[in-house]
């Protein structure tokens, strides 16, 4: 469901991602600003059904969607917050020694995470958002996906991006987890409305 010019294979930390319809370096912060919008009717009318949507932001713009899906489904938000802050010198994707080039460049770095979700267990489905780093999940969402008990939860997966699909990124963070549902994900755009992104949200049939 996601669009995008997916490049699986471009890891290299020499080139540039690719963004939407330019290849400038600003097209890729083009999202920052998510609009607001007052419209903010609870779709989810099983109130046994508990979810969470937890997501990591480095500059807002998946906080942005992520806030959309928990006003709508009147659901707990949570943010992945680093032990670290990211610096803007942290997220310079055209920097090989950058924080955030060395993480993408190594599948195994876990950077620490400040805090913690309490009472997992209570939760039904957990919507994990992110934006997409070098066509992956930042590598704190691995973090995060091993820091908890997911079995018998359905996750659903959600990214915003400069242009790049979700690809294979949730494929990627289902890998560190056991026994859990995931739906397919899907990459919105900061600028959605609430609206917009609750169509995808019910589309998802989670309350049947
Ligand atoms: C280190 C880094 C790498 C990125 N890599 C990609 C990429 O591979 N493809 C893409 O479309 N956008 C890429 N982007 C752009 C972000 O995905 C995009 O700006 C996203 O919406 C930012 O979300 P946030 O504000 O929630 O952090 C990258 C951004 C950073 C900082």
């Amino acid at each position: 469901a996601c669009s995008g010019n997916t490049d699986q294979n471009g890891q290299s930390s020499t080139e540039q991602p690719p963004a939407e319809n330019s290849s400038s370096a600003d097209a890729m912060n083009n999202e920052s600003s998510a609009p607001t919008d007052s419209s903010n009717t609870p779709d989810n009318e099983d109130e046994s059904l508990k979810v969470l949507v937890a997501y990591f932001s480095a500059t807002g713009t998946t906080e942005g969607v992520a806030k959309h899906i928990a006003n709508g489904l009147n659901a707990e938000l949570y943010e992945i917050v680093p032990e670290q802050p990211y610096s803007s010198a942290d997220l310079d994707w055209n920097d090989n020694d950058s924080r955030s080039t060395i993480e993408m460049n190594d599948p195994n770095a876990r950077p620490d995470i400040s805090g913690s979700v309490e009472n997992m267990e209570q939760y039904d489905v957990v919507f994990i958002g992110y934006p997409i780093w070098w066509y992956d999940a930042p590598r704190i969402v691995s973090t995060f996906m091993e820091s908890y008990d997911f079995s018998g939860k359905t996750i659903v997966p959600f990214c915003t991006s400069g242009g790049s699909g979700i690809g294979s990124s949730a494929s990627n963070l289902e890998k560190l987890t056991s026994n859990a549902e995931w739906l397919d994900g899907q990459r919105l755009n900061g600028s959605d409305s609430q609206d917009t992104v609750m169509e995808w949200v019910n589309s998802l049939g989670l309350d049947k």
